[in-house]
């Protein structure tokens, strides 16, 4: 009895019921705060109706219901930046012609804002806060990763041949698959393969742990901004898809832990260690100079983070319109063959993919992985060249209004294959490079916009065209009987549908490629 009477006690007052019992304590307070807070900007509201205006919480249900709407009609009544409440908190939203005057703007950073949208100091969520961590990250996709895809690409090739063998096989008749399992399968491979070498990447258990973490890092976001801003850290901790994303971190580290360490002691023993050059190795030379500490398992999941899940669905919404637009199928392998024949698998083959890098950038303008642009934390107060002013701890971002204008894009709801290889052939001033896949401007914003804008989106093309070679040249494909699945947009983002399929046969190949 006594014992039963003990195991109670501690039960009750175990640190996690604490926990819970401290935070529903502290909440009217909090909400008192939160109904009263007020931004420090004077800019004008925009809600989707009066009632969003008056009432918080209304206008955060709105917001992840009507996004978009709220944001065209900010726009079409405003003429200038303007304030919406979001499920996030209050955000400033800048209309598309101030993407140039803010790109190069160092007072207003991406990865402080991105840690607040993706709740990164949420437990399980942490990896991601990496993205704050003294610049290592970006400067390490920017220099390292980048400098190195001459040497990456025949691994890239490599990789998706046995990948492609392993997940699809080499069967004629039709077979379906999951697309979203498909793509989240090969592209964590190949990243995998890059970024940590051959023994992690054929180990399917924890390529299995990070593609289901980096799934739980998004549907866990889109649970948990469904709730009162204030609840939320009481439902992370109780929910059941928190539970598992915590779970998947854990596995992952567990694998990933032993061979990190295994590199670090054999270094400090002064051996040489099987491969330096990968993530691994730049994160150890980058976090020694800084003179910084950093958790390196943490390290790996925030790349695999930041490169899988963003690649797969990029490449995904391809494959998808190609298959609303099949007479481009034979033009893409053609151009494909034509480079193979004449270059081989040279360093500027890729480079004169000009139709595929077209349907990739056409692709991705009709299918941004968020519905806002270049989101920015402003450290200190600015005012820009119109006199607004952007407090310090605001939360702003850019609408790329020129993404769905008849002006810049004729038929901008159609895809249109070779829109940007038009451009570039156009024989304007600076077109030949300015509507390439991996360049930015205020009207292609889909690696974001100026200093700030994705570096890894080289090693991205790269990655996508190598394996749009091989599936294009070595399989058929078409939908299943259930064709193309809408995609939902929740709050600013668009969700590839879940149970969305695709339909794959092995297809022979033309004479004299070599793979
Ligand atoms: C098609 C795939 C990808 C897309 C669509 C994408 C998109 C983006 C976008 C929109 C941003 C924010 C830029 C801005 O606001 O100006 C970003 C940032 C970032 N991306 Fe990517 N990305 C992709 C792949 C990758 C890959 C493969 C890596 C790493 C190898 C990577 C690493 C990063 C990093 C480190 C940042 C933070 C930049 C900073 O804080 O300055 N991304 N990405």
């Amino acid at each position: 009895m006594a014992n039963f009477l003990m195991d109670s006690v501690t039960e009750i007052f175990s640190p996690f019921t604490l926990r819970v019992l401290l935070y529903c304590a502290l909440l009217p307070i909090c909400y008192a705060i939160y109904f009263c807070r007020k931004t420090k900007s004077t800019l004008p509201w925009v809600a989707y109706n009066d009632e969003g205006l008056h009432n918080v919480e209304k206008a955060r249900k709105q917001w992840v219901e009507h996004c978009n709407e709220i944001i065209d009609k900010g726009l079409r009544e405003v003429k200038g930046a303007f304030q919406v409440q979001t499920d996030l908190g209050p955000k400033i939203v800048l209309p598309n012609s101030f993407a140039e005057e803010l790109r190069n703007n160092d007072q207003m950073l991406f990865s402080e804002a991105i840690e607040e949208e993706l709740m990164a100091t949420y437990s399980g969520l942490t990896p991601i806060s990496l993205v704050t961590f003294d610049h290592v990250f970006q400067d390490l996709t920017r220099v390292n990763l980048t400098r190195s895809l001459d040497a990456v690409t025949p691994e890239l090739n490599e990789e998706t041949r046995v990948s492609l063998q392993r997940l699809l096989g080499d069967s004629e008749e039709w077979q379906q698959t999951s697309l979203r399992t498909f793509f989240n399968g090969l592209i964590v491979r190949l990243s995998t393969r890059v970024f940590f070498g051959k023994e992690l990447c054929q180990n399917q258990e924890y390529l299995n742990h990070v593609v289901s973490w980096g799934t739980l890092v998004l549907m866990v976001n889109i649970t948990l901004r469904q709730w009162p801003l204030l609840l939320r850290r009481v439902v992370h901790m109780l929910h059941p898809l928190s539970r598992q994303l915590r779970n998947e971190r854990a596995a992952t580290s567990k694998i990933v832990a032993p061979i990190i360490h295994e590199r670090l002691d054999q270094k400090q023993q002064g051996q040489k260690s099987a491969k330096v050059s990968d993530m691994v190795g730049w994160m150890e030379e980058i976090v020694q100079k800084k003179k910084a500490k950093m958790d390196l398992v943490d390290g790996q999941l925030f790349m695999a983070f930041v490169a899988v899940e963003t690649t797969s669905t990029t490449v995904a919404y391809l494959m998808l319109d190609l298959l609303d637009h099949p007479d481009a199928i034979p033009r893409l392998r053609k151009e494909i063959i034509s480079v193979l024949r004449n270059g081989g698998w040279k360093k500027t083959s890729l480079q004169q993919m000009k139709l595929l890098d077209s349907a990739m950038k056409e692709s991705q303008r009709l299918h941004p992985l968020n519905m806002v642009n270049m989101q920015r934390k402003v450290t200190r107060d600015i005012t820009l060249s119109d006199g607004t002013v952007l407090p310090k701890g605001a939360h702003t971002f850019v609408r790329w209004e020129s993404r769905c204008s008849a002006e810049t894009y004729p038929n901008p709801d159609e895809f249109v294959v070779d829109r940007f290889l038009e451009k570039r052939e156009s024989g304007e001033a600076g077109a030949s490079s300015k509507w390439q896949f991996v360049t930015t401007s205020p009207d292609h914003m889909g690696f974001g916009h100026g200093r700030q804008a994705c570096p890894g989106r080289f090693f991205a093309s790269n990655e996508i065209k190598v394996a749009m070679v091989h599936l294009l040249l070595k399989y058929d494909w078409a939908y299943t009987d259930d064709g193309r699945k809408p995609v939902q947009v929740v709050s600013n983002i668009p969700i590839m549908p879940f149970e969305q399929n695709i339909a794959f046969r092995r297809r022979e190949m033309e004479d004299s490629i070599d793979f």
